[in-house]
Formats: structure tokens, sequence, C-alpha cells
């Protein structure tokens, strides 16, 4: 019998590539013996919205919507058009299918109360990541990350719902918005990607069963925060150039991060001297990452600690995030782990 390379799992339809993704989503239900469907919904309604933010961002140059909005959100970030339209369009998506009680996201200051305490799911969501990516045609991205709320079903939503650590999450993923449009996303049974078939208008399974390279050659890191580095940085940095390592940073963070895990490599986004925490947001960019990246072999930390088990404390907070590649982040992590006890032995 003649194998199939892209049939991992010989005679299990759903890993066929060409499955279309509402299909696939349906054949993995069976994974959860309780599912009712609403998850499945959820995804279906992140890919819808997709879509439109696609069309929306295809024609940006042609149409008024790239550019400022003149507004900044929360975090003191100028929004761009986009962000704001990529907002609602997400907001419409996951409000009206009755799932979803909650919604975090980054373009709002505080928790969307969807008044729905039917839903039994939180969502968290980057509505387009890589802002400052937008009007100069490079890939773009939406994050998302999906909980099931802690609090019984028909009472409010209470903070412990919304403030939940990423190894809560049920599902997350994330759309990439470059050459081609992706969605790949996890369930907590492996990572499946699926490309856009703008004609068809369908998500087709194109990469199944995503593993991570346990290793590999590139880094990605602003390097114009190189001042601003502590010491550990530093040298994880010069031992990726003296093993001549590709310095590869596209600015989207879901462009840099799907490149790295198909391909091997290691993301950093550190603690700086001006910004300690980093700068990412642990709830709707690094939580989602991190289940994808550890689902693919991969890992994710802040250095430190899994960034799987942090607790959150506030909806906006940062985080620094070493993510890719698992032997390069352990590398990473035991070269800021020495520069630390090298800086504590000179500095007593
Ligand atoms: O310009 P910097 O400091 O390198 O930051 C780039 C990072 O900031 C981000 O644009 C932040 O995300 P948003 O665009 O969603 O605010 C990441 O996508 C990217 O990796
Ligand atoms: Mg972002
Ligand atoms: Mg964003």
């Amino acid at each position: 019998m003649k194998t199939d390379p892209y049939q991992p799992n010989q005679g299990n339809l759903a890993y066929s590539v060409g499955v279309t993704l509402d299909r696939f989503i349906k054949l993995k239900q069976s994974d959860f013996p309780f599912a009712s469907g609403e998850l499945s919904q959820i995804l279906r309604d992140i890919a819808l919205a997709s879509k439109i933010v696609n069309r929306e961002t295809n024609r940006a140059g042609l149409s008024n919507i790239g550019g400022a909005f003149g507004q900044t959100n929360v975090q003191g970030e100028e929004q761009q058009k986009l962000d704001v339209i990529a907002n609602i369009r997400f907001m419409r998506a996951l409000s009206k299918g009755g799932e979803v009680c909650a919604i975090v996201s980054e373009e709002e200051d505080c928790v969307i109360d969807l008044q729905n305490n039917s839903g039994k799911y939180v969502v968290a969501i980057d509505p387009l990541d890589g802002s400052s990516n937008i009007d100069v045609n490079i890939s773009i991205g939406t994050i998302f990350s999906i909980y099931r709320r802690k609090t019984p079903v028909g009472s409010p939503i209470t903070t412990e719902d919304v403030m939940q650590p990423g190894n809560q999450q049920v599902a997350a993923g994330y759309v990439l918005y470059g050459s081609s449009t992706m969605l790949v996303y996890t369930t907590g049974f492996g990572v499946n990607g699926f490309t856009y078939e703008a004609s068809l208008g369908e998500f087709f399974l194109s990469h199944p069963s995503i593993k991570a390279p346990e290793t590999g050659k590139i880094y990605s890191i602003n390097e114009g925060l190189e001042l601003e580095w502590e010491a550990g940085v530093k040298s994880f940095v010069k031992d990726c150039k003296e093993k001549k390592y590709q310095s590869r940073y596209i600015g989207s963070l879901v462009a840099d991060f799907h490149r790295n895990l198909l391909k091997g490599g290691i993301y950093l986004y550190p603690a700086t001297f001006n910004n300690p925490s980093g700068k990412l947001r642990l709830l709707y960019e690094a939580n989602a990452l991190a289940f994808i990246i550890e689902q693919a072999g991969g890992k994710a930390s802040d250095g430190e600690n899994r960034i799987l088990d942090i607790q959150p404390e506030s909806l906006h907070q940062r985080t620094p995030l070493l993510i890719g590649s698992k032997h390069m982040v352990e590398e990473a992590e035991e070269l800021f782990r020495i520069s630390e006890s090298e800086i504590n032995t000179l500095s007593r």
C-alpha cells in the first residue's frame, strides 16, 4: 500500500492534507468525549473573522484603512486603523455565537463582559499583531487564547474566570496574514496549520502535526535595544554570532514565531533596563504561543519560569519572552543563570 507522507496516522481522515478546517474541527471533536460543540464553534467564529481581516489587510493600501486611528490604547500605543477594525471584527464574531462570556483584548482597557452568563468560555485576543508593519506590507497576525470559565455557568463572570494561568488554556492559536494566510492552532492534542484559499473562502489543512525542531540556527531579537540588555542576553546573542547563527527579526511576533516554529530557532523579547517586564503581553501574546510551542515540542519561558505557569495579576501585564526550539531556549536560560550568578558573586 502506497504510504502518504502527509497522513501520519494511516486511516485518520482528519490528517489528510486538503481537509477543510471545518471538517477537521468536527473530526477532532472526538478528542473530547464530553464535547458539546461550543469550542468548535468559537474556532469557526475566529476563522470567519480572520477571513474578513485578511480581506481588509490585503487591500489596506487601496482603501483608507491604512495608517493611524488617532487614538492610543491602554498601553499608550498609537492604535492603527486596522487594529481597531480587527478588534471590532473579532468582538462581533465572538459575541454572536453565545459560547463566550468574556473577552480580553489588547485594544480594550477592561474585560469585555458580554453579559452572557450562559457562555462557558473566556477569550483573550491580540486582534492585530505586528501593528508597526501594517502600512509597509510586512506579515502581521492575530493571536488568541481560549479558557473555560471557572465560575459556574449562569453566574456573573469574576476575575477568577479571566486571570487564569496559561496552563488552563483549552485552545490557542494564531492567524498569519503573510504571503499566504495561515491559521495555526492547538487544543492540547498537537499543532496543525491551515492555509487559506481565498477563491474558495476555505482554510485547508496544509501543515499537519507540526513539530518544532529541537534546535536551530536562527535567533530573533531587536538588536536596537542591545544597550539596554542584561549581561545574560548579551552573552547569549554573542554566542549565537560566534556559532554563525542567522539573525532574523521581522518585528511581528506571529511572523517571527511561525518561521522559527517551522525551521528551528529562538525568539527573544527579554527584559531591558527601561522595560524590566519586557514588551509582550502575557494574556494575549505569550500564553497562546507558549501553548503552541510546547505542543510542538519546543519551550517558552521568561528566562526562568515556564510562561504557562505564570499567574496573571493584571489584564495587560507584560512578560519577558524566550520561545522556540527546546535546546536553544534551555541554552539561553543557562546563560542568563550564569551571568546572574557571576554578577551576584562580583557584587559581594
Ligand atoms: O518594535 P519592537 O520593540 O521590536 O517590538 C516588536 C514587537 O512588538 C509587537 O508589534 C507587539 O505587538 P502589537 O503589534 O500587537 O502591539 C510584536 O508583534 C513584535 O514582535
Ligand atoms: Mg501583538
Ligand atoms: Mg496588537
